[in-house]
């Protein structure tokens, strides 16, 4: 694992809380984003080497959705930059971790993504990005996974 690529946040209301961290960050955000297959939309803010994602529900299906009404608004998860995502998910699955997606998948920021289950690493949700460095016209469309 390279660095803290992001942490995500779950938030009710994207613009109250954008408007939150963009005071205490000092910083505006750089990229918003839906991804319609997570069912959320994303505000980034650059930290440094890392960064935040607040992310809000856009259905009730959404994984940020059931975090919201189960825990309420809080850090949701920790991403981790990797070079090689289908190599990492490997050694990790031989490693007796849970994957919670067999195959990498688009996700937001122009990154493929693969979540660890939270009972993996004792209470923390896991997400493996790799920056996605190929052609624009060689890229999945919205929910596809990502296949060589
Ligand atoms: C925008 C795209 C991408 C990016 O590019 O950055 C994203 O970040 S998308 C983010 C949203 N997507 C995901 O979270 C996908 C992966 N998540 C899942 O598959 C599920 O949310 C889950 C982690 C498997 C949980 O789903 P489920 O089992 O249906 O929910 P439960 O409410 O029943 O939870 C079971 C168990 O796990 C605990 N839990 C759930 N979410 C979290 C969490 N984020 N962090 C820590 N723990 C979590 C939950 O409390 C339950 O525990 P127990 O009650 O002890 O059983
Ligand atoms: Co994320």
């Amino acid at each position: 694992m390279n660095k803290i690529e992001h942490i995500g946040i779950a938030v009710k209301d994207l613009e109250a809380a954008g408007k939150t961290y963009e005071t205490l960050l000092n910083t505006e955000c750089y990229k918003t984003e839906k991804v319609k297959s997570e069912g959320v939309e994303t505000a980034f803010y650059q930290v440094g080497e890392s960064k935040i994602e607040l992310l809000a529900a856009t259905n009730e299906d959404s994984p940020i959705a059931k975090f919201l009404n189960k825990k309420g608004e809080g850090i949701h998860h920790i991403a981790f930059a990797v070079d090689d995502i289908k190599a990492e998910m490997k050694r990790l699955k031989e490693e007796g971790y849970q994957l919670l997606n067999e195959k990498p998948k688009k996700g937001a920021d122009n990154k493929l993504v693969a979540f660890l289950h939270p009972k993996s690493a004792n209470g923390v949700l896991v997400e493996l990005c790799q920056e996605i460095t190929e052609e624009p016209e060689r890229l999945p469309e919205g929910d596809e996974v990502w296949e060589d």
